[in-house]
């Protein structure tokens, strides 16, 4: 059994936070000496933009092309489309080509899991492997469900809508029963936090007594900056860029919850296995 874990970064509502947390969750996880995957799964690329690649079209294999592969069953060769980043990760990017795959996806054999054959071709290499979700619970969001093991929704509180919410668990409860039983939801991270606003504590308190023990409020809480804005503009993650701010000491103290689940799960495991 592989020791990786894959972590679908999700949120159907758009502007949230996703990218900039696979960036530097990613980074964060690296630093901690993990061996960390990205992988784009949005045909509009932020995530490879984002990480110094401005031109995304004009890459000669994409994740796109990956799966198209798998569903016209020709062999694939995913670790020839991985980049690798100076900041220690690696990236599977993606370009504008996954909106059409999306459509063709529809008429493939066994639809949702193409991104899980794909996956499991590359998850020996790596301890922690983070999927970038589009905002919608399309096909693709669905493929990253079918093939994660976890779930971290970031989200601004103030868009934390109980109807988006409530959406969005109800795909995670629908993937668990018809695709994948193993499932598990990490946690909600609040991000672009107002300081001085008592909106976060509140929404942190709205969510614990309507899903109590179901649902984790990740303790870091990422502030709002303009700093994180422009380290994005510079393909650079907010370690790089700002290493002594408060946006990179959240993003710190974040990849070590992230971590710390991680190990608890690999240590239950072990342990399973042995019984
Ligand atoms: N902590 C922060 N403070 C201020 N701005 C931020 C912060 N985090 C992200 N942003 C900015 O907010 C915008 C949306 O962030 P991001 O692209 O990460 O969200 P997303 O959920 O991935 O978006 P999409 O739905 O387009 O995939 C970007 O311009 C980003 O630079």
């Amino acid at each position: 059994m592989s020791n990786c874990k894959v972590i679908a970064l999700t949120n159907q509502k758009g502007g949230v936070g996703k990218t900039t947390t696979a960036v530097n969750l990613g980074v964060s996880l690296a630093q901690q000496g993990k061996k960390v995957l990205l992988v784009d799964a949005d045909a509009q690329a932020n995530l490879t933009m984002s990480l110094g690649y401005p031109r995304p079209d004009d890459l000669p294999i994409s994740l796109a092309t990956i799966m198209q592969d798998i569903i016209d069953d020709n062999p694939i060769d995913v670790q020839n489309g991985i980049l690798h980043h100076g900041e220690g990760v690696d990236l599977l990017p993606s370009n504008i080509e996954l909106s059409g795959l999306e459509v063709r996806l529809i008429n493939a054999i066994s639809r949702e899991r193409v991104l899980k054959t794909c996956m499991s071709e590359v998850k020996k290499n790596y301890d922690y492997v983070l999927i970038d979700c589009m905002p919608s619970l399309g096909m693709l969001t669905i493929n990253a469900l079918a093939a994660a093991d976890s779930v971290i929704i970031p989200t601004q509180p103030h868009y934390l809508s109980a109807k988006g919410l409530e959406l969005l668990l109800r795909s995670v409860s629908k993937v668990r029963r018809q695709i994948n039983p193993h499932l598990r939801i990490d946690g909600i991270l609040m991000t672009m936090v107002m300081p001085r606003t008592n909106i976060s504590k509140e929404v942190t308190a709205l969510v614990k007594s309507v899903y109590g023990q179901n649902i984790k409020v990740f303790d870091a809480q990422i502030p709002h900056s303009i700093r994180a804005v422009e380290a994005t503009a510079e393909g650079k993650s907010i370690f790089a860029y700002d290493k002594n701010g408060k946006v990179a000491a959240a993003y710190e103290q974040f990849g070590k919850e992230v971590a710390d689940i991680g190990e608890k799960q690999r240590n239950k495991n072990r342990a399973d296995r042995l019984r």
